[in-house]
């Protein structure tokens, strides 16, 4: 990490302001509590544990903060029980938009398994059509408030059920309409990456890009087989990685083979910290394997998974990881880089960001 790491504190409006890239943020883990209320009125939705936002809000951290991941995901069933119109989408994808602005975010890749949303009767190209125009209307609202964002769509296939072909399908399909990739969500444990397989052949053949969660309720033969067997460019979370790196008691640091190659390969970690306490995967903030990650210079990122269940922001995150780590400027501006290199975009297009917005962004506030 950076020598100019400093434990003196970065300013709450400085970490707001810096420029950030966000890779791994859920769709339907991101609404503001009042609109999944206002949702849940307008579309007949009558499951709301709570509808005053804040009460409701507080709910979803608090059922969320459970210790595992299979509780954890239970809260999606009211996210998306109010996202099953067109309309409904639009408006969660444009606030969507609208909120990572604010946080600083100049690049996002925001993720949803559109197979969620279809108990009313959308078709899946329907789901799809209704997320990008959200998204393009929440990028022009936020051009004409004189912000600006790109954002990038993922498209989840849902482990426990059995339609990663389609959905893969899907996203090749809709490549030059705004996704970006793919990934595969949901319970870990139970579910390896490899029955998948036939997807993942799918879109490398299409030169398709994807990313797998592992490494996150479960350990390393996730991580080895979303790499090894399924070709992932990324991890979603991969902080189980640290199973394979051994620390002697005089600090002498060991990789197994696993951990080597993807510390040698650049293996991009989309790291989720609050998001990981809250699962279990890892037992507090400061105990957070990310330190020890960035220190032996993985490719770490820093997400925020769900803003909504875990009631932060990219702004939040950075500033628990100053705060825990004693990150400075420099280390929040590698992470960024490391983010923005590792996006699924035209590498022109990656380096353009890095150039013209990232590197300048963190100069100014210097
Ligand atoms: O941290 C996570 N690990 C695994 N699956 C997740 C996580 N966060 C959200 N989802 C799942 O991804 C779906 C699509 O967005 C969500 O509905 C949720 O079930
Ligand atoms: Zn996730």
């Amino acid at each position: 990490m950076s020598s100019e790491s400093s434990s003196s504190r970065i300013p709450e409006a400085v970490l707001a302001r810096a420029p950030k890239v966000l890779l791994h943020d859920h769709l339907d883990g991101g609404l503001r509590p009042g609109t999944v209320a206002e949702l849940a009125e307008q579309t007949g939705y009558q499951a709301l544990p709570a509808t005053d936002p804040v009460a409701l809000g507080r709910w979803f951290r608090d059922a969320a903060d459970s210790g595992s991941l299979v509780s954890y995901l239970e809260t999606f069933a009211h996210t998306c029980g109010v996202m099953q119109t067109e309309e409904a989408l639009v408006r969660v994808a444009a606030e969507a938009v609208e909120d990572l602005a604010a946080d600083g975010v100049v690049y996002a890749e925001v993720r949803y398994a559109p197979e969620l949303f279809v108990e009313r009767g959308l078709s899946l190209d329907a789901v799809v059509e209704a997320v990008q125009a959200g998204f393009e209307e929440g990028e022009r609202r936020v051009a004409a408030a004189g912000g600006r964002i790109r954002v990038g769509t993922l498209l989840c296939a849902m482990r426990q059920h059995a339609r990663a072909l389609e959905i893969a399908g899907l996203a090749v399909r809709y490549r030059d309409a705004g996704v970006v990739g793919f990934d595969i969500a949901g319970p870990e444990d139970g579910f390896p990456p490899t029955r998948n397989l036939d997807a993942f052949e799918f879109l490398r053949t299409n030169n398709a890009h994807f990313t797998i969660h592992a490494g996150e309720a479960f350990g390393l033969a996730s991580i080895w087989e979303a790499i090894q067997h399924c070709g992932a460019e990324r991890l979603g979370h991969g902080v189980r990685i640290v199973d394979d790196i051994k620390t002697d008691s005089d600090g002498t640091v060991h990789l197994g083979r696993l951990a080597a190659y993807v510390r040698d390969r650049r293996i991009p970690l989309e790291i989720c910290p609050t998001s990981n306490v809250q699962t279990g995967a890892a037992r507090s903030i400061g105990e957070h394997p990310i330190g020890l990650l960035a220190r032996l210079r993985f490719r770490v990122t820093v997400n925020t998974d769900n803003r909504l269940m875990s009631g932060c922001s990219m702004t939040s995150e950075f500033a628990a990881l100053a705060e825990a780590f004693g990150f400075g400027l420099a280390d929040l501006e590698w992470f960024t880089i490391n983010a923005m290199k590792s996006a699924f975009l035209d590498f022109d297009q990656r380096l353009d960001i890095i150039n013209t917005v990232i590197k300048p962004g963190y100069a100014a506030l210097r």
